[in-house]
């Protein structure tokens, strides 16, 4: 049966309420069947300043996730090594799963770089992306992404690793499991 796939890549160092409403949001609004959560090996375009483990990273997605029958997590990139490239990884997934249609869910920054990433025109006729509003970031595409209105929300990991760094609350911006597990094991200098 053809299913409709949401995607929504990420480095999630760490997950947060940000990346959980949106994928709620467009989860409702274009009727879809799941929404896989995906994290990256190597994000294409920047450097990361943390070095958690693809383990941690897992374990923190899963828990905040849980309780979501129709949110899972998509492992693929995780199995090559190197930058993850979305072209890559959704051949791959494409050759895998033939009868999904999928959709990729980004913010509005990655909206705004559409234009750098690797093979983006290919890219386009294998797969819908969806964009949805980030404070700061505008919207606007020559490309044709289907635009979702989703509330504001101005947080993002860099800012929770800042606060934990710096020993300040991060009550309320990412689950609890998540406070939970970044305290016990003690990321990002908390
Ligand atoms: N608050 C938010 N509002 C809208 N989109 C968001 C928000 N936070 C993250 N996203 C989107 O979710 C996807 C994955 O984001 P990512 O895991 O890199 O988190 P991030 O908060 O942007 O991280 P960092 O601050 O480390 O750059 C990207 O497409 C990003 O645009
Ligand atoms: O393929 C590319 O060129 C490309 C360039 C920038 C971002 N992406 C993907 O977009 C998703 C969001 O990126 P990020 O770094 O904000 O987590 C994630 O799945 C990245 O792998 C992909």
């Amino acid at each position: 049966m053809r299913k409709k796939i949401g995607i929504l890549g990420g480095t999630f160092d760490p997950p947060h309420l940000g990346h959980l409403i949106i994928a709620n949001e467009v989860f409702h609004r274009l009727e879809l069947d799941e929404i896989q959560f995906m994290p990256n090996q190597e994000p294409p375009h920047k450097e990361r300043e943390s070095h958690t483990s693809n383990r941690d990273r897992i374990r923190m997605l899963e828990l905040a996730i849980q309780g979501n029958p129709f949110f899972s997590i998509e492992k693929i990139e995780l199995e090559r090594k190197g930058r993850s490239f979305t072209y890559d990884t959704m051949k791959m997934l494409m050759e895998r799963n033939p009868e999904n249609e999928y959709y990729f869910i980004i913010g509005a920054d990655m909206v705004e770089y559409l234009p750098n990433w690797h093979q983006v025109d290919e890219l386009m006729k294998m797969i819908k992306f969806v964009g949805v509003n980030r404070p700061n970031y505008e919207l606007e595409s020559s490309y044709p992404i289907i635009p979702i209105e989703v509330p504001f929300i101005e947080i993002s990991s860099s800012m929770i690793r800042k606060r934990t760094k710096n020993g300040e609350t991060i009550n309320y911006l990412l689950p609890y499991g998540v406070i939970n597990y970044i305290e016990e094991n003690q990321l990002y200098g908390s």
